[in-house]
């Protein structure tokens, strides 16, 4: 293996070292944040990434808010306890925890967070805030992703960046981060409808695999030296798969790995999303 890694655990312990500090701050001034999930169903992914998200707040030192809610709620009764939290003065922000079961409509209760209490950077004026360049949450995994190659001095001015997959958390709003003017890469985005994905991926400097199909990036798609990132988690008979190939490794310059490259960076973003959220309040 001769890629650099990616490393997004401890890349975002450095980023809880920076934001406890900021926490302790807004505490000590009677403004501290409250960071509420909101999870439905039994899902065992969902399930650990939730537990990790209250963990993570302990050790950053922000008050977490849990409602776990039965797999069978209806539309109406979910909407009551997002109007609770956007109601509780304790809770600055919190998230809902997607994929929900198919019966509920994601979109409808995203547009039901309040926009000032949307951690995740998911409601519709959040995304509009990111087209229109104003200030407001950002993608967590999208911009956590940004976070972890910058943090590894990964060039993206004038870089050429090849994302797969055009999902609403991760490829769809990449694209719009990566072409902002501060990061100023050019984006292909591509997708099933993609005629060619081997000869996109391989004029990328960057490659971003969001698709959720294991193995579909191959090293011979890469170019050598390029830096390639794994979003895909995909649970198997052998457990969980990531969009790519581990022979990769062998080509690319840097990656980051699956588990423990992109994951933590999504986490880490959460809660500056909600640190930010908090400052901007009382700016
Ligand atoms: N409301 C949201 N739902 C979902 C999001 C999101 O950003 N907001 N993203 C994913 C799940 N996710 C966060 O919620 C998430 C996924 C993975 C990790 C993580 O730290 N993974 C670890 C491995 C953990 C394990 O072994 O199971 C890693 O990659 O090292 C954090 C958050 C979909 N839903
Ligand atoms: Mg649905």
């Amino acid at each position: 293996m001769s890629a650099k890694i990616l490393d997004g655990r401890a890349t975002k312990d450095a980023i809880f070292e920076e934001l406890r500090p900021r926490v302790a701050k807004l505490s000590e001034q009677g403004r501290a944040p409250g960071l509420a999930t909101v999870l439905v169903g039994d899902d065992p992914g969902s399930h650990s990434y939730v537990r990790a998200k209250h963990n993570d707040c302990a050790k950053v030192g922000i008050t977490s808010i849990r409602k776990d809610l039965p797999a069978d709620i209806g539309q109406a009764d979910l909407e009551a306890v997002l109007d609770e939290l956007n109601a509780d003065p304790a809770c600055t922000g919190y998230i809902v925890q997607l994929p929900l079961p198919d019966h509920l409509d994601s979109g409808a209760l995203l547009e039901r967070i309040d926009p000032a209490k949307d951690a995740d950077g998911l409601h519709p004026t959040s995304l509009g805030k990111l087209v229109l360049g104003e200030a407001g949450p950002l993608p967590c995994t999208p911009n956590g992703i940004i976070a972890l190659l910058r943090r590894h001095d990964v060039e993206l001015n004038g870089a050429h960046v090849a994302v797969v997959g055009r999902g609403i958390t991760v490829g769809r709003p990449m694209g719009l981060l990566l072409t902002r003017r501060s990061e100023n890469s050019t984006v292909t985005l591509c997708h099933t409808g993609t005629k060619d994905l081997a000869a996109e991926v391989s004029r990328a400097d960057v490659v971003i695999a969001a698709a959720g199909k294991p193995g579909l990036i191959t090293a011979d798609m890469i170019k050598p030296g390029a830096a390639v990132l794994d979003v895909g988690v995909t649970r198997t008979d052998d457990g969980l798969s990531g969009d790519v190939h581990p022979d990769v490794a062998e080509v690319a310059g840097f990656i980051s790995p699956n588990p423990g490259g992109v994951g933590p960076m999504t986490r880490a973003m959460l809660l500056s999303n909600v640190v930010e959220a908090a400052e901007r309040e009382s700016a």
